[in-house]
């Protein structure tokens, strides 16, 4: 499926209830190539290079201990409940990232024992698979967020690794 397309079924069903059963769906996760969903800049960190913003698991890796790296896991609570959450993330749910970066910085720091990040942090998105962190993850650049990735293999990816 190409991109167009497949960015008007994301679109389409973007904020609806339906929003949620249908990404649910394997065969809704087929039909979308998450890789071409997630974006990728042309010339983002100046260099004239093209900048992926697609995180793979070696990189989460390195995040994981760094610091300085924001880790959201944007799944719903009831999955959370069921899994845990991305090992060094903080969880918000993926219809409410955008009015917790809102938060004053104590009352967010207060909440999630981690600093607010600014609009050039290095923020990493995690859902399941890939689909919800890549929608986030262009909500939070329209808002000016210079520096978020989507780790698109998502908790199925780190599960899987988990057991090698
Ligand atoms: O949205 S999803 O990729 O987590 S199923």
């Amino acid at each position: 499926m190409h991109l167009n397309k497949s960015y008007c079924v994301m679109k389409t069903i973007w904020n609806t209830k339906l929003y949620l059963s249908c990404l649910q769906s394997d065969s809704l996760l087929k039909f979308i190539d998450i890789k071409k969903f997630s974006t990728n800049c042309d010339n983002m960190d100046g260099s004239g290079d093209k900048k992926s913003f697609i995180l793979s698991y070696e990189e989460l890796l390195q995040a994981q201990k760094n610091n300085n790296v924001l880790i959201i896991d944007v799944r719903e609570q009831k999955e959370i409940n069921e899994t845990g959450k991305l090992p060094g993330s903080i969880h918000i749910p993926m219809g409410t990232v955008a009015n917790m970066l809102n938060l004053m910085d104590d009352q967010f720091k207060k909440q999630f024992e981690k600093s607010k990040p600014n609009k050039d942090s290095k923020i990493i998105l995690s859902c399941k698979s890939g689909m919800r962190s890549a929608a986030v993850q262009q909500e939070l650049q329209k808002l000016g967020y210079q520096n978020v990735y989507n780790y698109a293999g998502g908790w199925s990816e780190w599960e899987n690794k988990q057991k090698c």
